[in-house]
This record gives C-alpha cells, structure tokens and sequence, in this order.
C-alpha cells in the first residue's frame, strides 16, 4: 500500500524540462508540474481534517450538554444511536488523517525535492563553462538541493497548513455562530488583533532570516575557506588570523541570531497576551449567555476549549508563516541561477558530427570572454587532415583559448569553426566533444576508481582495452602499487577528490590513458605533459606520438621542445597569428617563436633537431 503511494510521483523523469521561468510564482508553479493533482489531493484531506477538528468541538458540546440533562442509567438506552455515530465519525476521521499523510508523506514528500533536484542537476550539467567560471561550484550544488526543499516546504505551507488554518478556523466561526452568535465577537476580535501582530512580527523574522543565511553562508564560506587552502594557511603560520577572521562572520552571524530571538519574545509575550484575553472573554461571553439560559453547559465548554486550542495553533502559524517568507527568500536567490538561459546549446536542427577526414578550418574568429576585451581576433587558419599543429605563444596570448573555442565550450562571437566541412556551431555538443580526445594541464580525476576514471573515455571499452590504455600512457605500473583507505588496491583504488591522493604525473598519466582509450581522431593537448618528470616524459612522448598517428593534432606547449617536431607550428600574439612554420624555419625568421626558443634553450638558437626530428629536450627557464 505504501507502495503505491509511493509511485504516485516518478523523481527522475526521462524528458528534461526546459529552464524554469524567472518570476516567482511561473518558477513555483513551473516546478510544482507532475505534483499538482497529490498537492491538490492532500490539499483536500488537509481541508477535510480542518473541519473535523474544529467540529469535534461541537460534537463534545453536544456530548456535554445529553450528560447535563439524561439519566446516568438511561445514557446508553436513550443516547445509544447519538454515541455510536459520534465514534464511526472518530474512526471515519482517523481514515481521513492517514490518508492525508499518505499522499503527502508518501507522495510528495520526498519524491517531490529529488524530482526537482533531478531535474536542476540535468540543467546545470547543460550550463556552459562561462556559467562555471562566474559560479562557485559548492554555491550551484546548494542552490540545486535547497530550492528543491524550499519550493516543497513553500507548497505545503499554503497547499496544506495554511488550508488546515483557514478551514479550521472558518468551522470554528461556524459553530461558536451556531451556540450564539454573541460568541463569535470574542474570537474575530482576536483575529483582527492576531493578523495586526503577524503583520509586524513576520516580515521583520523573514527579513532578519534572510540577513541570517547570508551571514551563515559567509561564516561557512570563511571556514572553508580555510580548510580548502590549509596548506597555505600553515605555509605561512596563519592559524590565528584565520580563526580571527572567522570570528569576524560569526560575530556578524551572532547579531543576527540576538535580532531574530528578540523578535522571537516579542512575538511570544503578544501571543500569550492575546490568548489569555481570547480565553477569558470567550469564557466571559459564554458564561454571560449560560447565565441568561441562551447557550447550555456544552457551548461554554465546547468554545472555551476551541480558545484553547487557538492557543497553541496561533503559535505555529507564526512559525510556518516566518519559514514560509524565509523559503520564498531560498527560492528567489536559487531561482536566479537555476532559472539560466542555457548559453551554449544546441540548435534546434543539429545533425551528429561525421569526422570522416579530420580537417579543422577557424574562419575569421573572433572571441572575447564576457563580450568584453578580444581574446581572439580574426583567427585564420586551415589544418588539414591528419596533420600535427603545435600552437605557441606567450602566456595569456589566447591558446587555450583557441583550443576551448573547437571544442565549443563558448560561442563565438563572429566566423566559424568547420570540422570536415561541418560548422562546429551546427552539431550537436555530445557528437562534436566525442570526436575530440583532450588531455589539459591540470587534470582533475572524478572521486572513483583509477578504472572507472579510464573508462570515462570509452565506457563500454572492455578490461582488456582499458589496461592495455593504461600501459600505453606508462601508467599501469603505478596503478599497480596503489592502494586507498578502504584496502582496495591497484585499478579498484579510489583517487580522491579530484585525484588529490595521486602526484600531478600520476593524474596526468591517467588522463592520458582515458584519452588514448577514446581515440577520438582530432586530439587537442594543453601542456599534455608538463606535470612529468623529464624520463617519464620521454617514455610517454613515445606513446603521444604513436596517439598522434593518423589523428589531427593540435598541440599547446610552453616547452617547446615536446612541440618543436611537429608539422606546423602556428604562433599566436594578441589573439592573432603572427607566425606560421617549422621549427627550422621560424629560427630563421628570428621572430617571437625564435625569441622564446633563444630563451629556453639557453641562447642555442641554432639548435640541431635529433635524428628522429625531435629537438632535444631542454627545460623551460
Ligand atoms: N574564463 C575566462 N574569463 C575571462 N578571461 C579569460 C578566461 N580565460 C582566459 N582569459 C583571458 O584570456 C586571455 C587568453 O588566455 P588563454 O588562457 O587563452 O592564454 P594562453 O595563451 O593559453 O596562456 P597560457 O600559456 O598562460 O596558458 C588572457 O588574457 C586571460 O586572462
């Protein structure tokens, strides 16, 4: 039975829902889709419950007022039929209550937030890498988990309190009205006074919540803060004033929490106010009726114990009510990042890339991060198939750049980029990015096994392959000794959180191995091997270039030596190319690429080129 319940909301639907609207209630009732018709069933047993409650006064009322005139003897006799209708409606209610729990509980509860986060999660893994530069990676993963709650605690709080409340108390009204209509004056006079002090006290806690989560994230943000860069903290003996700087937001934290509770007693002592003089003046008017024989003993009991009950229920409401405006607060700043127009999509029409040859052709491009300053500015230039470009330039002249613009992690912002005669723009990114294998400088590994971060390249590569990839990139015999906390060893081994558990060659090697298990015929490398040591680099130097054959390569190194073999070199300056050419070639033309060679190798310009082609090695100065 619970099952069923269960499945009455499926969390993680197959079609991806396009980004939700940016106003408010769109984005509430966007997010709500597929959940509504439980909403509205709970919404109704909510209602249902409401009005038993608020009824089961009147019930008692009746209850008092058969004890006050029958015979002790004759109670069953004469009242028998009256009592056992009054505990069918009891156990009636109990079905309603368990069925309101099972829609709500068992429904929507927790199917509903993982449906959302489903759905967020598949959104922001669509977002492109300009999202994630100007997003810190743990604010987008708060955001996806905390708006999905807060949207359901924002739906239950009106779909379903806020019904409870609202029937209740109009059942209320209802049958104090019945007893005597004199007996509703003590109760709608409370109202107006209770609504006048939710009116002050809630928005000043929703307010004062607000200041209090942006005063938590900044004490939280400050202390990880810490942790994440330990090293350098303890690099420069800093332990005090990080905790001092700490202290700083949690003092700022705590002036939010002395604000809050202040409003807390406030609010505390107006409610006992205005419930001990709604209990007296209900218990004044109802005795004053009773005296004058216009209600009996049952009405009195019956509407003093509703000012009871008011009591407590008053109380909640100004709590449901103050974390109803502090989940508006969530989702309104969640709302804003995950409601993002996705920036870099596919077009509606796009085809899968067809790489048949492995030509790139860069036509006119022009690329500037943020539409701000260019960082490629007419970019031309033809690689035709199967040939090796090694790109070289200063730092911060837009190589990496150029390399991310053919992998289209950023739209261009004029000219085109061809794959074989494809416009990279035209394709769909999945069939673009599997035909390109990359290996960057600083890889960071998934928190899995040394395998399951191969296999990321080719994930239905058999064992075989993947070992055979691993030894290939001069890996496996390091995967061989490792080991982590939890005994597992060799291939089965966890890294750590981005890799951290292995040395930057170590990593390197890994990403190597994946690319080399993808074989993607366009191979992009961005100072591929610039975290190895100099013998394990000629070791895998070995095995790039045997990567290389038969592929199109373009190839980023600031040792110009991994590169200089290539078949082009292309050097770039300002976002342009200045320079095209071998090796011997650029030498002689004594420009930059000649300037910086003269650098590294130590004022060796005329440096001979191995016998295989290959310069020899020297380090970077
Ligand atoms: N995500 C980014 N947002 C804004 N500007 C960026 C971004 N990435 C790079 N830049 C800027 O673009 C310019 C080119 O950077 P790019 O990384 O392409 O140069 P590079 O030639 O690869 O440099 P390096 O050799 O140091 O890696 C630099 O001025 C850099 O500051």
């Amino acid at each position: 039975m619970f099952g069923r319940f269960e499945k009455l909301v499926h969390p993680y639907p197959d079609a991806l829902p396009p980004p939700p609207p940016r106003s408010f209630f769109a984005f509430l009732w966007t997010c709500s889709k597929g959940v509504r018709p439980w909403l509205l069933m709970v919404t109704l047993f909510t209602a249902a419950i409401g009005a038993f409650e608020a009824l089961l006064f009147s019930m008692m009322a009746h209850v008092v007022d058969l004890l006050a005139k029958v015979q002790p003897t004759q109670l069953w006799a004469e009242h028998g039929r009256t009592l056992t209708l009054l505990a069918v409606v009891l156990g009636a209610s109990v079905v309603f209550a368990a069925l309101q729990a099972l829609f709500k509980y068992q429904g929507v509860f927790g199917n509903f937030p993982m449906r959302l986060r489903w759905n967020f999660h598949r959104l922001m893994l669509e977002q492109s890498m300009g999202f994630y530069q100007d997003e810190f990676a743990g604010r987008i993963a708060t955001k996806v988990m905390q708006t999905s709650l807060a949207v359901r605690d924002t739906w239950l709080i009106v779909t379903d309190i806020m019904v409870y409340v609202v029937i209740y108390f109009v059942t209320l009204l209802a049958v104090v009205g019945a007893f005597d209509l004199w007996l509703v004056a003590p109760f709608l006079g409370w109202l107006v006074l209770y609504v006048a002090a939710l009116w002050y006290f809630v928005p000043r806690l929703g307010q004062v919540a607000q200041a209090q989560a942006d005063a938590r994230s900044l004490m939280t943000g400050r202390i990880t803060d810490a942790y994440t860069n330990i090293a350098t903290v303890k690099l420069f003996s800093h332990a005090q004033r990080e905790a001092q700087f700490a202290r700083g937001a949690m003092q700022e934290f705590m002036s939010t929490a002395y604000a809050q509770m202040r409003l807390v007693t406030g609010f505390e002592t107006v409610n006992q106010i205005l419930s001990v003089g709604l209990i007296a003046a209900t218990a004044f008017v109802s005795l004053a009726l009773w005296s004058g024989s216009l209600v009996g003993v049952g009405a009195v009991a019956a509407a003093t114990a509703m000012a009871f009950r008011l009591n407590g229920i008053s109380h909640w409401v100004m709590w449901e009510l103050a974390t109803l405006f502090e989940h508006i607060g969530t989702v309104q700043d969640g709302m804003a990042t995950l409601s993002r127009v996705q920036s870099v999509v596919d077009k509606p029409d796009a085809k899968a890339l067809v790489v048949p040859r492995g030509e790139v052709v860069f036509e006119n491009v022009v690329f500037a991060y943020g539409g701000k300053k260019r960082v490629v500015d007419g970019l031309n230039l033809h690689i035709r198939p199967g040939e090796k470009i090694g790109l070289v330039g200063r730092s911060g002249a837009g190589k990496s750049t150029v390399v991310n613009l053919l992998l289209r992690l950023y739209d261009l912002e004029s000219g085109r980029i061809l794959v074989d005669g494809q416009d990279i723009a035209g394709v769909t990114q999945a069939s673009l990015r599997r035909h390109v294998g990359m290996v960057t400088q600083d890889t960071s590994l998934l928190h899995r096994s040394v395998r399951d971060n191969i296999v990321y390249g080719r994930p239905d590569a058999t064992e075989a392959e993947m070992v055979r990839a691993a030894e290939r990139a001069e890996a496996a015999d390091f995967i061989a000794g490792l080991s982590d906390a939890k005994g597992r060893k060799g291939y089965d081994a966890h890294v750590g959180e981005r890799g951290v558990k292995l040395s930057g060659g170590q990593r390197q090697r890994i990403a190597i191995a994946r690319v080399m298990l993808k074989d993607a015929p366009i191979l992009l490398l961005d100072e591929a091997t610039s975290a190895l040591d100099s013998e394990v680099e000629a070791a895998i130097q070995e095995s790039l270039y045997r990567l290389m054959e038969g592929k199109t390569v373009v190839a980023i190194a600031h040792r110009l030596s991994t590169i200089a073999a290539m078949d082009r070199l292309v050097v770039m300056d300002q976002g342009r190319i200045v320079e095209v050419g071998d090796h011997a070639t650029l030498l002689a033309a004594g420009g930059i690429y000649a300037r910086l060679w003269e650098h590294q190798s130590g004022g060796f310009l005329g440096e001979e080129l191995d016998e295989d082609g290959t310069p020899a090695p020297v380090t970077a100065g």
